[in-house]
């Protein structure tokens, strides 16, 4: 059976997550700003919360793949390993010296070791050189090769539609390198074999947590922050000239951190219903984007008409009303959860959705309308802004 997702609603059963390890480890009250966490969480506790939320899951019957195995098992194939051998030292820019050495450690490192530096990143004071000049300037804890912390959030650095998967292209510095990882495993990981890869790391941005597939067939996508409308625009085109979607809805919202990814303002939790931010819920707006005779010769992408979110998606899904869930009930409220991602929510079946326990207003509100709440504790794993939508990718939906 090929893999492959096209809602975000259909009967969930295989995801990729990533266990938080190491690379957790090297955020500092000084990087974590630029490693996009907003604290600094603890490893242990992370890592048991992270384990409670996979146990959720292989409860409900979806088999959990996690990210250090498949990339480990990938870093066995010697094509692979000399790939990202590569492009890891052609992004460094640490003098020619340590460049040298880091190639070696590399080299020598069996696949379980090269995985973990490949995440969790080198530091200065963890090689010795002398005479390096470089080295010896820098400061120890200086890092040679980043950590990607972020890599816990599986959602943004890839995407399956249908039986193909996009590796996505990401906006911020310190997550750029995590798509390097992503693709080699689509590319090289025989559990993937033969999976067509479309759009790319080298291309426009785009990030998963913007992308939302509606309904089969009816993709939306944020720009804001992260993806940007070129990113739209060379995706929009991909997916609807090869008819993995009939329309495209790109949806702009604010270029803030509180709402990085579409997915922090609204998730679905049933084939007509979503979980949105209220304060914003009105105000969304979505340019329905289709496949058509364009202006130039032949066919293209077709702009049509602005409307608000909830008609265009109601339309382009062939539904009277995409019904609405309310992140908390009071602004205040709706602020505070929707900060701790109450709108991030994963379904793994229609109306059958994880979230984080915190949220205590939001849940009730799901509950009362008639979904289930699967609620984990996020206290660790939230201070890099990412709820349960964020830290899966999920590659098998019914
Ligand atoms: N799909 C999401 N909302 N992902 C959240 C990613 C959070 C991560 N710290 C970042 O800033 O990139």
């Amino acid at each position: 059976m090929p893999l492959g997702a096209d809602s975000e609603v259909g009967r969930l059963r295989t995801v990729m997550l990533h266990r938080p390890g190491p690379e957790l480890g090297r955020l500092t009250p000084r990087n974590n700003d630029s490693l996009l966490f907003d604290g600094i969480p603890w490893l242990g506790r992370a890592q048991e919360e992270h384990d409670a939320f996979a146990q959720a899951l292989r409860d409900h019957d979806v088999e959990v793949l996690y990210l250090t195995d498949l990339l480990t098992q990938t870093l066995a194939i010697e094509a692979a390993r000399d790939e990202i051998i590569a492009s890891t030292l052609k992004g460094l820019f640490v003098g020619p010296s340590v460049q040298a050495l880091i190639a070696s450690l590399l080299a020598d490192a069996d696949p379980a070791r090269l995985a973990e530096t490949l995440m969790a990143g080198l530091r200065n004071d963890e090689i010795h050189l002398d005479g390096s000049v470089a080295h010896h300037l820098m400061q120890p804890e200086d890092f040679l090769i980043n950590p990607l912390p972020n890599l816990l959030f599986t959602r943004d650095s890839s995407v399956w539609l249908r039986d193909r998967v996009a590796v996505t292209s990401l906006a911020m510095p310190a997550r750029v390198r995590e798509t390097q990882l992503t693709g080699l495993i689509y590319q090289h990981h025989e559990r993937f074999a033969g999976t067509p890869i479309v759009h790319g790391p080298h291309l426009e941005h785009l990030e998963g947590g913007d992308v939302l597939e509606l309904s089969p067939g009816v993709i939306a996508v944020g720009i804001g922050e992260r993806t940007t409308p070129a990113g739209l625009e060379r995706f929009a085109h991909q997916v609807l000239s090869e008819q993995l979607a009939h329309t495209v809805l790109a949806v702009p919202i604010a270029q803030e951190r509180a709402t990085m990814h579409l997915d922090t303002i609204v998730t679905m939790v049933d084939v007509d219903t979503v979980v949105i931010y209220p304060n914003m819920a009105d105000t969304l707006r979505a340019v329905p984007l289709a496949w058509g005779p364009s202006t130039g010769s032949g066919d293209g992408v077709v702009i049509g008409t602005e409307t608000t979110f909830f008609a265009a998606a109601a339309e382009a899904m062939g539904i009277e009303t995409l019904h609405q869930i309310d992140t908390g009930l009071d602004p205040v409220t709706a602020e505070r959860e929707q900060w701790d991602d109450g709108n991030n929510t994963l379904a793994i079946d229609a109306r059958l959705a994880v979230a984080y326990e915190r949220n205590e207003q939001t849940n009730a509100r799901l509950e009362e309308h008639g979904i289930e709440v699967i609620a984990i504790s996020g206290d660790q794993l939230g201070s890099g802004r990412g709820g349960p939508r964020c830290m899966s990718c999920p590659v098998d939906r019914d």
